[in-house]
């Protein structure tokens, strides 16, 4: 049976009405922002919940651009823990790409499908604080100086305020800065999770190239649709939840212990996957609950 169009147009009227005026935050991985199409369905999606009312704000990644940037100049990159090891040089390299790269082309993005984007990263304002991580355990091994990666200390709301109360769309880069001015990699879905918490969002999306968590990282079908925030250490000890996904769930189980209603990790692959996830019936990915 085809659903008309005026019947999706309607089912999606509670979920607008819930959502008119809330704060969603978008975590958008570098994992998929090589496709174009899936670039432009992603931001599509985003202008539009503006224009209905939602107050979207995006955080971005870029890992694999680094990381393909760093090979450029004679660099290999090295990941512990899912986050990258840090010298000076790959600091500026991560800069160069996400502020001076993805971030202007995101931001262009949104205008040219009709919506107003900002881009800023931790320095502007001083909005997003951080300090040098300790050491990284690893397990049989010496533990490991990350270099250049920070740990979020603190998000001042207030110029994300100011700007999304002025319809704006900010769209930021995961660079955070400490009070002597010292810059910080930080992992993306860290510090989209942070700006979540600290904007009382009502909704938090991780948007990466997987249908969601799998239990068996190698099958797609194995996604596990929901399981509680309490379940994160048992699956990252047996193996389940590796590498990059570590701090995606980390990110959505601190979102959701600290009051941000709902934490989603979502298949950016999939056609207008927010719009669906948001406006319809249909629930996709994994959601990661409170208890
Ligand atoms: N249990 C799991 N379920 C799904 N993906 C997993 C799992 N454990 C590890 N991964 C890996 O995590 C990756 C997503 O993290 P990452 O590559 O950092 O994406 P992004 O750039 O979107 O942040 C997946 O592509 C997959 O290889
Ligand atoms: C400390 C650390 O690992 N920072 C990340 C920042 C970018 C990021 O998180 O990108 P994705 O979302 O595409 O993984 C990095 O250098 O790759």
């Amino acid at each position: 049976m085809t659903v008309k169009r005026e019947q999706v147009l309607i089912e999606a009227l509670p979920y607008i009405r819930e959502f008119y005026d809330s704060i969603m935050v978008f975590k958008i991985g570098g994992s998929i922002m090589s496709d174009t199409a899936v670039l432009e369905d992603f931001i599509q999606d985003v202008v539009l919940l503006r224009y209905i009312g939602i107050h979207p704000i995006i955080v971005h990644g870029g890992g694999p651009e680094i990381s393909q940037a760093m090979e450029k100049f004679g660099k290999k990159a090295e990941f512990v823990g899912g986050l990258r090891v840090t010298d000076r040089e790959t600091l500026s390299i991560a800069r160069m790409v996400l502020l001076g790269h993805i971030n202007a082309e995101l931001v262009n993005l949104i205008g040219k499908h009709g919506g107003k984007g900002i881009g800023l990263s931790g320095q502007d304002g001083m909005f997003l604080k951080a300090k040098k991580k300790a050491l990284q355990m690893v397990e049989g091994k010496e533990p490991v100086d990350l270099g250049f990666v920070g740990d979020v200390e603190k998000v001042d709301p207030e110029i994300l305020m100011i700007m999304a109360g002025k319809g704006y769309i900010p769209v930021i880069s995961p660079i955070a800065t400490d009070d002597q001015g010292n810059n910080f990699n930080v992992n993306a879905d860290t510090a989209a999770g942070a700006v979540a918490i600290a904007m009382r969002a009502k909704k938090f999306f991780s948007i990466t190239d997987v249908e969601g968590v799998r239990m068996n990282p190698d099958d797609p079908a194995s996604v596990i649709s929901e399981f509680p925030a309490s379940d994160f250490g048992r699956l990252v000890a047996e193996g389940i939840i590796k590498g990059g996904m570590i701090p995606k769930v980390e990110a959505c189980v601190s979102v959701v212990r600290s009051g941000v209603e709902k934490a989603h990790i979502i298949d950016g692959r999939k056609h207008h996957a927010i719009l669906l996830e948001l406006l319809t019936t249909e629930g996709i990915g994994t959601m990661i609950s409170r208890s």
